[in-house]
């Protein structure tokens, strides 16, 4: 696993541009050297921030748009096209308006679905997705993504594992139903922390004042059950990509001089 790397930009609307910037550039590396890309997607005001930012950017046109798996890291469990779930975020501030082949566009099963209010078989049958876009090279179940973004909450949780949760204690499944989450609402879907770890690169998006504390707590060596973000690590590289709002309890020893 990576140590993490940080990059710190003047506020978050640079944050968010330099991240889409990144992403893009990424995306295509990997279509033009396997031919094909997977992204995982985060929900929250950074991780649609930065979707907001790459559908204006110009260059988003370099992407394959067709030839690109998109999956979540996790899912408000609520009903299909309902305004808090991630993928109806993500949908408004990018996916509806680039031509995605929707066969690799893989939501999280919503709570009308399938499974109906079962959010354990939801769970299960996300990770069974994913262990079928598994080929016997990747590591674990699921397919090494190219890169994994997840917004840090204020109280450290990444995606939907909560300090002192079950979920951030699962050491055996890549996916997991969350129940009573201290952030409403109440039940989600959340990829574990041994599948976040298969990813080639996991970015970390902080951005604002109320993020700091968190950011400090979990670069600081804090475990990963009180500070989920401090377990979210990829295999190649992980990058902490902050504004200079949620930078600013770092301890100085941390703070990356080449950061604009
Ligand atoms: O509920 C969630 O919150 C986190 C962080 O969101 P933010 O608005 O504080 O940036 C997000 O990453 C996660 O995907 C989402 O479900």
């Amino acid at each position: 696993m990576s140590a993490p790397q940080l990059v710190v930009h003047r506020d978050k609307e640079l944050m968010a541009q330099a991240a889409a910037a990144r992403l893009i550039t990424r995306i295509v590396d990997a279509q033009a050297s396997t031919g094909s890309a997977s992204v995982v997607l985060t929900g929250g005001r950074n991780g649609n921030g930065v979707l907001a930012a790459l559908a204006a950017a110009p260059a988003r046109d370099a992407v394959d748009w067709g030839r690109l798996d998109l999956w979540w890291g996790d899912e408000r469990f609520l009903p299909e096209g309902d305004p808090e779930r991630n993928v109806t975020q993500a949908r408004e501030a990018l996916l509806d308006s680039v031509p995605l082949d929707p066969k690799r566009v893989h939501a999280m099963p919503a709570s009308d679905g399938p499974y109906g209010s079962d959010v354990e078989a939801a769970a299960e049958a996300y990770a069974e997705e994913l262990a079928r876009a598994a080929v016997p090279q990747n590591h674990g179940g699921v397919p090494t993504f190219d890169v994994l973004m997840l917004g840090v909450g204020p109280d450290t949780h990444v995606a939907s594992l909560f300090p002192e949760h079950p979920g951030v204690r699962e050491t055996e499944r890549m996916v997991v139903g969350v129940h009573g989450s201290p952030k409403p609402p109440p039940t989600r879907v959340s990829l574990t922390l041994p599948a976040i770890r298969a990813a080639r690169e996991v970015w970390l998006l902080a951005a604002g004042e109320d993020k700091a504390n968190a950011v400090a707590m979990a670069l600081s060596g804090a475990g990963e059950i009180q500070a989920p973000a401090a377990g979210a690590r990829g295999r190649a590289r992980t990058l902490w990509l902050l504004d200079t709002a949620a930078a600013s309890q770092l301890p100085r020893s941390l703070y990356p001089p080449a950061s604009a």
